[in-house]
Protein backbone atom coordinates (compact mmCIF):
# COMPACT_ATOMS: atom_id res chain seq x y z
CA UNK A 1 0.00 0.00 0.00
CA UNK A 2 0.87 3.71 -1.17
CA UNK A 3 2.96 5.67 1.61
CA UNK A 4 2.13 9.42 2.34
CA UNK A 5 4.82 11.99 1.25
CA UNK A 6 5.02 12.93 5.09
CA UNK A 7 5.22 9.25 5.71
CA UNK A 8 8.33 8.67 3.61
CA UNK A 9 10.20 11.94 4.89
CA UNK A 10 9.59 10.47 8.73
CA UNK A 11 11.71 7.27 7.44
CA UNK A 12 14.44 9.18 6.35
CA UNK A 13 14.89 11.30 9.41
CA UNK A 14 14.76 7.66 11.38
CA UNK A 15 17.27 6.53 8.98
CA UNK A 16 19.59 9.46 8.76
CA UNK A 17 19.54 11.13 11.70
CA UNK A 18 20.61 10.68 15.27
CA UNK A 19 17.66 10.69 17.67
CA UNK A 20 18.05 14.36 20.07
CA UNK A 21 19.58 16.01 17.72
CA UNK A 22 17.81 18.56 16.06
CA UNK A 23 20.65 19.79 13.79
CA UNK A 24 20.43 16.13 12.01
CA UNK A 25 17.19 15.82 11.41
CA UNK A 26 16.98 19.16 9.80
CA UNK A 27 19.88 18.07 7.61
CA UNK A 28 17.82 14.63 7.14
CA UNK A 29 15.14 16.08 5.53
CA UNK A 30 16.93 18.70 3.70
CA UNK A 31 18.95 16.37 1.97
CA UNK A 32 15.97 13.99 1.61
CA UNK A 33 13.75 16.67 -0.14
CA UNK A 34 16.75 17.75 -2.52
CA UNK A 35 18.00 14.61 -3.54
CA UNK A 36 14.95 12.21 -3.77
CA UNK A 37 11.51 14.63 -3.28
CA UNK A 38 10.09 17.90 -3.21
CA UNK A 39 8.40 19.12 -0.16
CA UNK A 40 7.07 22.52 1.40
CA UNK A 41 9.33 22.89 4.49
CA UNK A 42 10.69 26.51 4.68
CA UNK A 43 13.88 24.48 3.77
CA UNK A 44 17.65 25.78 4.35
CA UNK A 45 17.77 29.03 2.95
CA UNK A 46 14.71 30.64 4.14
CA UNK A 47 15.53 28.51 7.13
CA UNK A 48 18.60 29.79 8.04
CA UNK A 49 16.20 33.43 7.90
CA UNK A 50 14.21 32.27 9.69
CA UNK A 51 16.79 31.04 12.58
CA UNK A 52 18.67 34.57 12.35
CA UNK A 53 14.85 36.66 13.30
CA UNK A 54 14.17 33.46 15.90
CA UNK A 55 17.82 34.24 17.67
CA UNK A 56 17.71 37.99 17.28
CA UNK A 57 13.78 38.12 18.85
CA UNK A 58 14.62 35.03 21.25
CA UNK A 59 10.92 34.52 22.19
CA UNK A 60 9.12 33.15 25.21
CA UNK A 61 6.52 32.49 23.57
CA UNK A 62 5.65 31.59 19.95
CA UNK A 63 2.90 30.85 17.39
CA UNK A 64 3.34 28.71 14.37
CA UNK A 65 0.56 28.63 11.60
CA UNK A 66 1.43 25.44 9.55
CA UNK A 67 3.27 22.77 10.89
CA UNK A 68 3.94 19.94 8.24
CA UNK A 69 5.90 17.80 9.11
CA UNK A 70 7.95 19.33 12.15
CA UNK A 71 11.01 20.90 9.89
CA UNK A 72 10.11 24.76 11.12
CA UNK A 73 8.86 23.05 14.47
CA UNK A 74 12.35 22.03 15.34
CA UNK A 75 14.44 24.98 13.56
CA UNK A 76 12.60 27.32 15.98
CA UNK A 77 12.02 24.90 19.30
CA UNK A 78 16.03 24.14 18.97
CA UNK A 79 16.67 27.84 19.69
CA UNK A 80 14.55 28.67 22.40
CA UNK A 81 15.79 29.22 25.47
CA UNK A 82 15.04 27.23 28.61
CA UNK A 83 10.86 27.56 29.83
CA UNK A 84 10.04 29.43 26.37
CA UNK A 85 7.04 27.58 24.52
CA UNK A 86 6.18 26.80 20.59
CA UNK A 87 2.67 26.51 19.79
CA UNK A 88 2.23 25.06 16.20
CA UNK A 89 -0.97 24.21 14.54
CA UNK A 90 -1.71 21.83 12.27
CA UNK A 91 -5.24 21.11 10.13
CA UNK A 92 -4.67 17.75 9.03
CA UNK A 93 -4.75 14.60 11.66
CA UNK A 94 -2.99 12.81 9.56
CA UNK A 95 0.11 15.06 9.19
CA UNK A 96 0.03 16.17 12.70
CA UNK A 97 1.15 12.73 13.49
CA UNK A 98 3.99 12.64 11.69
CA UNK A 99 5.11 16.09 12.89
CA UNK A 100 4.69 14.74 16.43
CA UNK A 101 6.88 11.71 16.10
CA UNK A 102 9.66 14.17 13.80
CA UNK A 103 9.45 16.78 17.13
CA UNK A 104 9.88 13.60 19.24
CA UNK A 105 12.82 12.03 17.73
CA UNK A 106 14.46 15.84 17.46
CA UNK A 107 14.12 15.66 21.45
CA UNK A 108 12.57 19.00 21.77
CA UNK A 109 8.92 17.63 22.60
CA UNK A 110 9.07 19.24 25.81
CA UNK A 111 9.15 23.07 24.27
CA UNK A 112 6.54 22.44 21.69
CA UNK A 113 2.74 21.96 21.77
CA UNK A 114 1.30 20.40 18.60
CA UNK A 115 -2.33 21.75 18.57
CA UNK A 116 -4.67 20.35 15.95
CA UNK A 117 -7.36 22.48 14.07
CA UNK A 118 -7.98 25.31 12.03
CA UNK A 119 -6.32 28.85 12.76
CA UNK A 120 -9.41 30.25 12.53
CA UNK A 121 -10.99 28.21 15.14
CA UNK A 122 -8.07 28.35 17.58
CA UNK A 123 -6.86 31.84 17.65
CA UNK A 124 -9.56 32.77 19.71
CA UNK A 125 -9.08 30.08 22.23
CA UNK A 126 -5.33 30.32 22.33
CA UNK A 127 -5.59 32.61 25.71
CA UNK A 128 -7.83 30.62 27.52
CA UNK A 129 -6.66 27.08 26.74
CA UNK A 130 -2.52 27.90 26.63
CA UNK A 131 -2.91 30.72 29.24
CA UNK A 132 -1.40 32.63 26.73
CA UNK A 133 -1.49 36.67 27.40
CA UNK A 134 0.35 37.89 24.51
CA UNK A 135 2.85 36.07 21.30
CA UNK A 136 6.72 37.28 20.93
CA UNK A 137 6.66 35.90 17.47
CA UNK A 138 4.50 34.24 14.98
CA UNK A 139 5.63 32.39 11.87
CA UNK A 140 3.02 32.11 9.27
CA UNK A 141 3.25 29.37 6.87
CA UNK A 142 -0.24 27.70 6.53
CA UNK A 143 -2.62 28.49 3.90
CA UNK A 144 -1.98 31.66 2.60
CA UNK A 145 -5.00 33.54 2.25
CA UNK A 146 -5.17 33.33 5.67
CA UNK A 147 -2.21 35.16 5.88
CA UNK A 148 -4.60 38.68 6.29
CA UNK A 149 -8.05 37.25 8.09
CA UNK A 150 -5.73 35.48 10.87
CA UNK A 151 -3.76 38.74 11.14
CA UNK A 152 -6.36 40.40 11.85
CA UNK A 153 -7.74 38.04 14.37
CA UNK A 154 -4.38 37.77 16.47
CA UNK A 155 -5.26 41.75 16.52
CA UNK A 156 -8.56 41.31 17.65
CA UNK A 157 -8.12 38.69 20.07
CA UNK A 158 -5.34 40.68 21.81
CA UNK A 159 -2.31 38.36 21.20
CA UNK A 160 -0.37 40.90 19.90
CA UNK A 161 1.56 43.25 22.25
CA UNK A 162 4.11 46.07 21.30
CA UNK A 163 7.37 44.48 19.51
CA UNK A 164 5.84 41.40 18.60
CA UNK A 165 7.05 40.03 15.22
CA UNK A 166 5.42 38.39 12.39
CA UNK A 167 7.38 36.06 9.67
CA UNK A 168 5.85 34.98 6.98
CA UNK A 169 6.84 32.50 4.26
CA UNK A 170 6.42 32.02 0.53
CA UNK A 171 5.34 35.53 0.21
CA UNK A 172 6.30 35.17 -3.55
CA UNK A 173 5.27 31.42 -4.37
CA UNK A 174 2.70 30.43 -4.03
CA UNK A 175 2.45 34.62 -2.61
CA UNK A 176 0.41 36.10 -0.55
CA UNK A 177 0.07 39.71 -2.38
CA UNK A 178 -3.22 40.40 -0.23
CA UNK A 179 -0.85 39.94 2.91
CA UNK A 180 2.04 41.94 1.57
CA UNK A 181 -0.51 45.08 0.89
CA UNK A 182 -2.44 44.64 4.11
CA UNK A 183 0.70 44.22 6.40
CA UNK A 184 3.12 47.18 4.32
CA UNK A 185 0.50 49.73 4.30
CA UNK A 186 -0.47 49.52 7.58
CA UNK A 187 0.77 52.02 10.07
CA UNK A 188 0.65 49.68 13.01
CA UNK A 189 3.21 47.41 11.38
CA UNK A 190 7.06 48.04 10.27
CA UNK A 191 7.85 45.40 7.52
CA UNK A 192 10.79 44.21 5.55
CA UNK A 193 11.30 42.12 2.40
CA UNK A 194 14.24 39.34 2.59
CA UNK A 195 14.81 37.75 -0.68
CA UNK A 196 15.27 34.16 -1.02
CA UNK A 197 14.16 31.18 -3.42
CA UNK A 198 11.12 28.78 -2.98
CA UNK A 199 13.08 25.70 -0.91
CA UNK A 200 14.87 22.89 -2.76
CA UNK A 201 14.47 25.32 -5.91
CA UNK A 202 15.93 29.18 -7.96
CA UNK A 203 12.07 29.89 -8.10
CA UNK A 204 11.71 33.09 -6.79
CA UNK A 205 10.39 33.76 -2.94
CA UNK A 206 10.99 35.48 0.56
CA UNK A 207 9.98 36.07 3.88
CA UNK A 208 8.44 38.89 5.12
CA UNK A 209 9.01 40.18 8.81
CA UNK A 210 6.77 42.74 10.66
CA UNK A 211 7.51 44.52 13.57
CA UNK A 212 3.70 44.83 15.75
CA UNK A 213 4.27 48.38 16.91
CA UNK A 214 1.03 48.38 19.40
O1 LIG B 1 0.57 25.67 0.80
C1 LIG B 1 1.58 25.77 1.48
N1 LIG B 1 1.54 25.68 2.80
C2 LIG B 1 0.25 25.46 3.48
C3 LIG B 1 -0.13 23.97 3.48
C4 LIG B 1 -1.54 23.73 3.97
C5 LIG B 1 -1.75 24.35 5.34
C6 LIG B 1 -2.99 23.83 6.03
N2 LIG B 1 -2.95 24.31 7.40
C7 LIG B 1 -1.99 24.00 8.26
C8 LIG B 1 -2.29 24.61 9.46
C9 LIG B 1 -3.48 25.31 9.30
C10 LIG B 1 -4.28 26.09 10.16
N3 LIG B 1 -5.42 26.64 9.70
C11 LIG B 1 -5.79 26.44 8.42
C12 LIG B 1 -5.05 25.69 7.52
C13 LIG B 1 -3.89 25.12 7.98
C14 LIG B 1 2.90 25.91 0.79
C15 LIG B 1 2.98 25.64 -0.58
C16 LIG B 1 4.20 25.73 -1.26
C17 LIG B 1 4.28 25.44 -2.72
C18 LIG B 1 3.54 24.39 -3.26
C19 LIG B 1 3.60 24.12 -4.61
C20 LIG B 1 4.43 24.89 -5.43
F1 LIG B 1 4.50 24.60 -6.75
C21 LIG B 1 5.16 25.94 -4.91
C22 LIG B 1 5.08 26.22 -3.55
C23 LIG B 1 5.37 26.09 -0.57
C24 LIG B 1 5.28 26.37 0.80
O2 LIG B 1 6.41 26.74 1.51
C25 LIG B 1 4.06 26.30 1.48
O3 LIG B 1 4.05 26.61 2.82
MG1 LIG C 1 5.89 27.57 3.37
Amino acid sequence: TQTTRPQRILKAVQKNATKGDPDSVISAIDHYCKHSEWAMNVGDEKGSILDSVVSEVNPSTVLELGTYCGYSAVRIARLLSPGSKLITVEFNPAIAAIAKQIIAYAGIQDKVTLVEGSSGDLIPKMKECFGITSFDFIFLDHWKDRYVPDTKLLEECGLLRKGTVLLADNVICPGAPEYLKYIRNNRRYESRYYPAHLEYTKVEDGLEKSIFLG
